[in-house]
């Protein structure tokens, strides 16, 4: 006899796996001519310690969906629950204060104090919310990106890939409730990039820190566990341990 679909809808709760929660999130840019909906209804469940790479067309809303989950811009509606925090109604003070102790940042360009050595950079999140830095942590994640010779180099001193290490190891110090990633390996050559996947894809498994990561790259979303694929505002579809292949093909199909 077959088993009797369930009678109750799924409730709107976030159940406690889930790192981030979107419902029905949208985003309207009102300053041109023309209102532009960059984000059409998105609702969306990132799992503890998962990695999900974000995919889609130029103009999809990719980059919007990043910003406005992670706290740095506002949407227009929605809710956005990070951890155990709906942050959609978050004062500006209050949500700058989140950021910083729950939510880390990678970004293509790296994003670190020239002025500042590598060991510096790494204890950044602990000195902007007042905090002493863990001498033992920072010496581990120094350890875990492989830069455990570089502490007091300054980034102009850095490869690329050695610079986004830097980044890395800095947005896993407070071990925030997810990682957002722009594009990580974006300025990198192929080589270098998929070094600092592998980093990241270690990062993932060995702190299983949630981390959700915007690329182009069909290989690069390939490491993901799953991807998401925005169109036009919207998810459109999700692939779950997805080849590089199969990856390119939902991306040409959405007309990249
Ligand atoms: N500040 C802004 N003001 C007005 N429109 C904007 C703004 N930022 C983005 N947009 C528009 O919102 C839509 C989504 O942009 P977004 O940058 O999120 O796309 P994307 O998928 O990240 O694109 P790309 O892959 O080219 O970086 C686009 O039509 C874009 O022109």
């Amino acid at each position: 006899m077959p088993t009797p679909a369930p009678t109750t809808a799924p409730t709107s709760t976030a159940p406690t796996t889930t790192a981030v929660s979107l419902t029905d999130v949208r985003k309207t840019y009102s300053s041109g001519p023309q209102p532009v909906h960059a984000l059409r209804g998105v609702s969306l469940a990132v799992t503890k310690g998962s990695f999900t790479a974000v995919m889609g067309p130029s103009g999809s809303g990719k980059s919007t969906l990043l910003n406005v989950a992670a706290g740095l811009d506002q949407p227009s509606s929605g809710r956005i629950v990070i951890g155990d925090t709906d942050i959609s109604h978050l004062s500006a003070e209050k949500l700058t204060t989140f950021r910083r102790r729950r939510v880390g940042f990678i970004f293509q360009s790296y994003n670190l104090l020239p002025h500042l050595s590598v060991s510096e950079n790494l204890r950044l999140p602990w000195w902007l919310d007042n905090q002493t830095p863990d001498p033992s942590r920072e010496a581990e994640l120094l350890h875990a990106v492989g830069l455990q010779d570089m502490a007091h180099r300054l980034p102009t001193e850095l490869s690329g890939g050695q610079a986004q290490r830097v980044a890395i190891a800095r947005a896993l110090a407070t071990q925030p409730d997810v990682i957002f990633a722009d594009e990580p390996t974006g300025a990198l050559d192929s080589h270098t990039g998929a070094t600092i996947l592998a980093t990241l894809r270690d990062a993932v498994a060995t702190y299983q820190q949630t981390l959700v990561m915007v690329t182009h790259d069909p290989q690069v979303a390939a490491a993901a566990d799953e991807v998401v694929f925005l169109a036009d505002g919207a998810v459109v579809d999700r692939a779950v341990s997805a080849s590089a292949a199969q990856i390119s093909q939902r991306v040409l199909e959405l007309g990249r």
